[in-house]
């Protein structure tokens, strides 16, 4: 459950005043998703999701985040767009947060996701980091080498009670991630986050991404081995080759990586498992027990780690390459 703010009808309306958006008929807040708050609502005019920013999101990058969406849609990648006020602000406040609304997509998130979907994950991926060329604003990415050990040292002493052996494991693994981490790879805007639940499909193809707000400048393949992450492991915690292979395909059909990247995907995949572990893990021991927000577990991501670790060569992720 994500509604960390309750907002009244009343603000609400007001709200809506500002916006040529037609008139509040109903709204409801949305269960799913762990950073923000979200509701949809209905009015007059259409349906509507209206974004309050919580924890993870710094004010600061609003114009990034929402420029971006817009930047996205108008080169075609289906994507919420961000409504403008009538005074041309696209940020407004709400029970003390800020807050956007932006458009409603029709769409169902994947629970389980066949090789085609991640064909077709892979294609609107390499689409968005093409269509995102050329936009204007940039971010850094507040959750690579520098952000990991913040939440590392702050996780870090509590860090075995989620597994004996976690401490020393992960501070491995950070130690040898910030001596090799590659810089010199193709860069662009990446979403950061592309899981499932961030992708909607109708009728068996794309349909729309959501959640931007992660979403900065750094390396291409690192999206790409989220994806691999996010997508291609099963429940058993193995991994799924036939995936991996569909989602690294249906990504080069629309961009080739190149022989760096796929050369780097064993450490960049690396590196993403540890990111989503150390905000899980993080969130695992901060977010008290009965709180109205589902924690995800950090161990998937831990025996992702391990995984990653024990592979030789990228071709074990479905690259081809012998
Ligand atoms: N533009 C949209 N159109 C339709 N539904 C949306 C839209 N934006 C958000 N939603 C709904 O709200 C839910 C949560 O949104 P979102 O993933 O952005 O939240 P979050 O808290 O940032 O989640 P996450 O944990 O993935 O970071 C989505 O699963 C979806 O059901
Ligand atoms: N997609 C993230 C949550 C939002 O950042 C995870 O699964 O840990």
């Amino acid at each position: 459950m994500a509604v960390y703010t309750e907002i009244g009808e009343d603000d609400l309306e007001a709200l809506l005043e500002l916006y040529d958006a037609g008139k509040l008929l109903s709204f409801k807040g949305i269960a799913e998703g762990s950073e923000n708050s979200n509701y949809l609502l209905h009015t007059s005019r259409a349906p509507y999701i209206l974004t309050l920013y919580e924890r993870r999101v710094d004010p600061v990058d609003l114009p990034f985040f929402l420029g971006l969406m817009e930047h996205l849609a108008e080169r075609g990648v289906s994507c919420p767009l961000p409504v403008r006020r009538r005074d041309g602000a696209v940020v407004s406040e709400i029970a003390g947060r800020p807050a956007a609304l932006i458009t409603f997509l029709e769409g169902m998130w994947i629970r389980r996701p066949t090789p085609q979907h991640c064909r077709k994950v892979g294609e609107a991926l390499a689409g968005l980091h093409l269509a995102a060329e050329g936009f204007a604003l940039t971010r850094a990415n507040a959750l690579t080498l520098n952000g990991w050990r913040d939440l590392w040292d702050k996780a870090r002493p509590r860090a075995d009670e989620v597994e004996p052996g976690l401490e020393a494991e992960v501070e491995a693994d950070l130690e040898m991630l910030v001596r090799q981490w590659p810089h010199d790879l193709p860069r662009g805007v990446i979403h950061a986050d592309l899981f499932p639940d961030n992708v909607f499909f109708l009728g068996g193809k794309v349909s729309g991404i959501i959640d931007f707000y992660f979403a900065c400048n750094d390396l291409l393949a690192y999206d790409v081995a989220t994806c691999l992450n996010a997508w291609c492991f099963e429940k058993d915690g193995s991994y799924n080759l036939t995936k991996g292979s569909a989602l690294l395909e249906g990504y080069q059909s629309v961009r080739r990586l190149q022989a760096e990247e796929i050369a780097a995907l064993p450490l960049l995949a690396r590196g993403s498992a540890l990111r989503f572990m150390l905000t899980r893990l993080y969130d695992w021991l901060t977010i008290p027990d009965g709180a109205l927000v589902t924690k995800r577990d950090p161990m998937e991501y831990v025996r992702r780690l391990r995984f990653h670790r024990q592979i030789s060569s990228p071709s074990e992720y479905g690259t081809g390459i012998q």
